[in-house]
């Protein structure tokens, strides 16, 4: 096992071998090869009785109020206490592999989750017992931030960890993806629909305003998103920065799809769990249907670029919480679907796959890939301390963190898993 002390203390483009832990033959970057990829989900209940359990997992240790629980209990309950997602995580891992087998690669999608069964601890064991030890993670989110980038990283780097596997398997990640094309035209496509909508029922684009939707996260999670390397940090951070960019986009993919005039837009936030004390990233879109209605708007399109998936947060938080906040105002309401299993978005997971399953696009801080938003691709390697959480060091792969990027913040366990790191692949 890496202890702090013997981390590297290495910058950007760093490549070295650098644990004495890990099996195999050094080999550099350029050239990974996978034996399969493992699509790494969020989990959700699979019965009633799962329910307390999964939401006890979620948020263990992360100081959310039990009355705040006990309320989201409620919203999986009145779903018979089945979560969708997990439905559509097995949608998405068939879709992606088939997918790589109609370009004749013959890899294997394995699936595993954070919070529910199958976890990603038992779905790496398995892998490591079927001779599987090259996996290469595809987190379904799409953006960077501790919850939806480094987070996965952990739940990798612990995973291998729990196992004993540190050294004998190797988890690598590919980079957040929101600023893909086939991640994004579903939002347009959606948005287009809701406007010509909108315009049949005889509302100009003056009557409406576009609202996009994402997970709130706590400010200082937000802020502390991406990476001091890639100057990211502060004002919502990389997370912000992000959506911003990806709402801009699908606007002007909109206007260009209509040929007319589309309606002003803001970014908004749903789904808060902290406690009050605590600020979390505002407005809320409910908050924000309000204002709307009361500036004498006549309809909301609401458009959940936060998400892959139309899983709980979107069902309940959208179609039932705000569509009420809507319908208490009379206004127009459309939730735009989110990209799922669409054939786009996963011909570019796929592409992501290839570009690393072929090795041109490891490192970071070097352009490495294409962006369809106006922002720089973001690296599959994440710099020293991306998205960090300051509850303290946990093992991460897929990363260069750096004992000097730590200093000051309180390290737990046994600190930082090298596993991730440019040559140290097992053979
Ligand atoms: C950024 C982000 C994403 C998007 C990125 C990604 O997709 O990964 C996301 C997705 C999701 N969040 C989900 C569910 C929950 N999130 C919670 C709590 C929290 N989420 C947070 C952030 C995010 N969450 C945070 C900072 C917390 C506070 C606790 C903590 O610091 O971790 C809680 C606790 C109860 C509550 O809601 O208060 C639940 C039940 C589900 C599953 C839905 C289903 O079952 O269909 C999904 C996909
Ligand atoms: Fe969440």
């Amino acid at each position: 096992m890496t202890d702090l002390a013997a981390a590297p203390g290495t910058g950007p483009g760093a490549t070295g071998s650098v644990t004495a832990t890990t099996a195999g033959t050094a080999s550099g970057p350029g050239v990974p090869g996978y034996d399969a990829v493992l699509l790494a989900g969020f989990g959700g209940p699979e019965g009633p009785d799962d329910v307390m359990p999964f939401l006890r997992n979620v948020t263990r240790g992360r100081g959310i109020p039990e009355e705040r629980l006990i309320e989201v209990s409620h919203h999986y309950q009145a779903l018979g206490g089945v979560s969708p997602i997990n439905a559509q995580s097995r949608a998405l891992r068939e879709a992606l592999e088939a997918e790589l087998r109609g370009r004749g690669i013959d890899v294997p999608v394995l699936w595993g989750n954070r919070n529910w069964a199958p976890f990603v601890g038992d779905t790496i064991t398995q892998a490591h017992r079927d001779g599987l030890v090259r996996l290469l993670g595809v987190a379904t989110s799409a953006y960077s931030s501790y919850s939806s980038c480094r987070q996965y990283r952990e739940d990798f780097g612990m995973a291998l960890e729990r196992t004993g596997l540190v050294g004998s398997v190797r988890v690598d990640k590919v980079r957040p993806y929101f600023d893909q094309p086939g991640f994004l035209a579903p939002f347009v496509d959606g948005t287009v629909e809701a406007l010509r909508e909108a315009s049949e029922k005889g509302l100009a684009a003056t009557d409406l305003e576009v609202v996009f939707t994402t997970h709130s996260v706590p400010n200082t999670m937000g802020d502390s998103s991406g990476s001091a390397t890639l100057d990211d940090h502060g004002n919502g951070g990389a997370y912000v920065t992000q959506h911003l960019a990806v709402a801009r986009e699908v606007m002007a993919q909109a206007e260009k799809a209509l040929g007319a005039a589309v309606p002003t837009w803001q970014l908004g936030y749903q789904s808060r769990s902290g406690p009050p004390s605590m600020p979390w990233l505002e407005p809320d879109i409910n908050d924000i249907i309000d204002d709307l209605a009361a500036a004498g708007r006549r309809g909301v399109i609401v458009v959940p670029i936060g998400f892959v998936s139309d899983h709980v947060e979107v069902i309940w938080d959208l179609d039932n919480e705000a569509l009420e906040t809507a319908e208490k105002h009379e206004l127009f309401f459309r939730r735009v679907r989110t990209p799922g299993t669409d054939p786009r978005f996963v011909a570019d997971l796929a592409d992501l796959v290839v570009r690393r399953l072929s090795g041109t696009t490891v490192g970071y801080g070097a352009g490495v890939d294409a962006s369809a938003v106006d922002l720089p691709a973001r690296p599959d390697f994440c710099a020293p301390g991306c998205c960090r959480n300051s509850r303290g060091a946990k093992p991460t792969t897929a990363a260069v963190d750096s004992a000097a990027d730590w200093a000051g913040l309180e390290v737990t366990g046994s600190a930082l898993v090298a596993s991730g790191i440019p040559g140290t692949l097992p053979a």
